[in-house]
């Protein structure tokens, strides 16, 4: 009986610009390493110059992020969001590879599950994602989207929110930090874990205060009131809004504090130096319990999503199915030859058609033996089946096997008018 196998944790890190997410990963990874538990990693920042630890996949390697910018005419946002889309469109072959190094198949892969793991596959519980520092550029668009929902369709997923905790300290940036957590969580829908790094520089202890006892918070703000240090980055400096104008600004933080209880309640906090290593092992611990937290909370819902997608697609290809019989007046005609029919153009238009597609498909980079072989689309093939019964299977399974999701469609004509694939 094989022994059964915790699949790996994909852990991604998110954060401010600064807030250490290069130095936190290197620092991890060289944790884990030290372990024996060599992690799998990923870097998704394409405009980082230099990583300072061996990406096993590089988004660098694929795209050249200055190149994007130059052709297009972007700026550094854009070219890092058009980077992260034209990556976005290889998320199958990132996937297979993934699959194939770890030995696990999630609920939408096109791969059977293997019998049994290698030693190797075994030996990664870790895949290590690093992310650009303009978070939005991530979280917000499409191809974080897409690429955050594809881990964790076969990998349980955490999120990382690296926190720059010298620049926290104070009421205000606090806050700020958390709303930005709170839209992330709420966003990805996945386990996330608060890492306050720097902590050689300022504890954490004050933030996890703030976070379990909202009287600690309010006492923080009224202070920092009374001392005219509302407002300031670190919570000591001067502060950042007028006399008169934080008013406002304290009433909402404190009413926030309230709101955010139940947020809190969501969320691991850890306190972590990557300079120091210290804290690298609560930060596990955290992990492994967020992991757990991912299979039993949050894996079941994202299985019914898919279900829920997976059907609506399947009601869309049996209604795109419906017209495209009625509009070439096959059904039911099971004795007039295709040929007299529907003519030759209709046929040749439906043949290119699905060639076309094909194309496409190899435009995003699959292998042309994935998209399925041309010999199924054959003229002479599909004059030799005369009854629409064959026929009728054959376009079903052209639809299901080619016709991509109207997120992939839409990327397939991103990249097709950039012709970048
Ligand atoms: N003292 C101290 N400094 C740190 C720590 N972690 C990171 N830093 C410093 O913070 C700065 C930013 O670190 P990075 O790892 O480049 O931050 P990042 O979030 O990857 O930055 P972007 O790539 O711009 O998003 C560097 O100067 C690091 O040396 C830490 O734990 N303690």
């Amino acid at each position: 009986m094989a022994e059964s196998r915790k699949p790996p944790v994909a852990i991604v890190c998110v954060g401010m610009a600064g807030s250490g997410k290069t130095t936190f990963m290197q620092r991890i990874n060289s944790y884990l390493y030290s372990t024996k538990e060599a992690p799998y990693v990923i870097n998704l920042d394409p405009a980082v110059r230099t990583v300072p630890f061996d990406s096993n996949i590089d988004i660098r390697d694929s795209v050249n992020y200055k190149e994007v910018m130059k052709q297009y005419n972007l700026g550094p946002n854009g070219g890092i969001l058009t980077s992260l889309n034209l990556f976005a469109t290889k998320i199958d072959q990132i996937l297979e590879l993934l699959e194939k190094r770890t030995g696990v198949t999630g609920y939408g892969s096109k791969q059977e599950a293997p019998a049994e793991p290698t030693p190797e596959q075994r030996r990664i519980q870790h895949i290590l994602v690093d992310t650009p520092g303009q978070i939005e550029v991530f979280v917000w668009s499409a191809s974080g989207d897409i690429l955050l929902s594809s881990l964790a369709s076969t990998f349980p997923t955490v999120i990382a929110y690296i926190i720059d905790t010298p620049r926290t300290a104070s009421t205000s940036t606090f806050m700020s930090n958390m709303l930005y957590a709170c839209s992330i969580l709420y966003k990805t829908r996945l386990p996330m874990i608060l890492v306050f790094n720097k902590t050689d520089v300022r504890d954490a202890e004050f933030a996890k205060e703030w976070m379990t006892d909202f009287e600690a918070f309010q006492a923080a703000l009224k202070e920092e009131q009374e001392q005219g240090t509302f407002g300031s980055t670190e919570g000591s400096e001067a502060g950042g809004y007028a006399q008169g104008s934080s008013g406002y600004m304290g009433s909402l933080l404190n009413s926030m504090s309230l709101v955010f209880e139940e947020f809190y309640r969501h969320l691991s906090v850890v306190g972590v130096s990557s300079m120091t290593g210290q804290g690298v092992e609560d930060f596990f611990e955290a992990v492994a319990q967020k992991a757990e937290e991912f299979e039993r909370d949050y894996k079941p819902e994202l299985q019914n999503q898919h279900a829920l997608r997976e059907k609506a697609k399947q009601d869309r290809r049996d209604r795109e199915l419906g017209r495209m019989m009625s509009d070439m007046n096959m059904e039911g005609s099971g004795t007039t030859s295709k040929k007299s029919r529907t003519g030759r153009k209709e046929d040749a238009e439906t043949i290119s058609d699905l060639e076309d597609e094909e194309e496409n498909a190899e435009q995003m980079g699959e292998p042309a033996e994935r998209i399925g072989d041309p010999d199924d689309y054959d003229s002479e093939d599909m004059d030799e089946g005369n009854d629409d019964e064959g026929l009728s299977t054959r376009y079903k399974r052209a639809l299901e096997d080619h016709n991509p999701t109207q997120e992939d469609l839409s990327f397939a004509r991103y990249v097709q008018r950039a012709s970048m694939g």
